[in-house]
């Protein structure tokens, strides 16, 4: 699981949120699998050429921001909802469809619109086999969380609560592949940013190349 805080900055965001806000939302029981939709009630942003715009918009920031690109290796997005829960409104305990529009889905990810000053409620939790993880993000913050978790929206009381939440089909599907890249990544950055020794950078790019190689499907 990671935290971004920082994938649009301010005017980006204020952009976004605007953009989303005058979309056409319909039930969002439209895109649910048919176990998940006993449990959805929001509503989402329905299928037309705006909504395509800040999707396009949203992806486009997702792969440009390092962090999110070391740490989903994205190959493609299965899927990206624009969703809004209002009082009342709530996404019981599901896990997301393994498969969408013909796509693996490795990673979710949920990137809060509304600051959380303006609703109450509406925390996303995520089940881990010790303990639930409750998150009630900042605006403009992401969490990025394995598909395969049980989790939830828990209902909002008060106010409305807006977000992005889409799905990845990752080139490295094993998440403990993943993190080892995540490490190398982060150790080639280091070596970089530093008076690194070029012969032991190279030999680190080409392991993480060659793990790559490897593992990428
Ligand atoms: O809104 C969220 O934070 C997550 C929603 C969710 O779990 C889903 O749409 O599958
Ligand atoms: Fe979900």
């Amino acid at each position: 699981m990671i935290l971004i805080e920082d994938i649009f900055d301010r005017h980006g965001l204020a952009a976004l949120r605007e953009a989303a806000a005058a979309l056409p939302f319909e039930d969002g029981a439209a895109s649910a699998g048919r176990l998940a939709r006993q449990v959805k009630r929001n509503a989402q942003a329905g299928p037309g050429p705006a909504r395509d715009a800040v999707v396009a918009q949203v992806e486009a920031a997702l792969l440009r921001h390092p962090v999110f690109a070391a740490a989903a290796r994205p190959k493609a997005f299965a899927r990206i909802l624009i969703s809004r829960y209002g009082p009342g409104q709530a996404y019981g305990a599901h896990v997301d469809d393994a498969l969408m529009q013909g796509a693996r889905t490795d990673l979710s990810f949920t990137l809060a619109l509304t600051p959380p000053e303006d609703y109450e409620g509406g925390a996303l939790v995520i089940q881990d086999r010790v303990e639930s993880r409750g998150f009630r993000l900042n605006a403009g913050e992401l969490v990025l969380y394995p598909s395969d978790t049980l989790h939830e929206v828990q209902p909002v009381t008060t106010g409305e609560r807006m977000a992005i939440v889409g799905w990845v089909t990752s080139w490295i599907r094993s998440p403990q592949h993943r993190d080892i890249l995540f490490d190398l990544d982060t150790a080639i950055a280091a070596e970089e940013a530093g008076a690194g020794d070029r012969e032991q950078l190279s030999r680190l790019a080409r392991t993480r190349s060659n793990l790559l190689r490897l593992w990428a499907e």
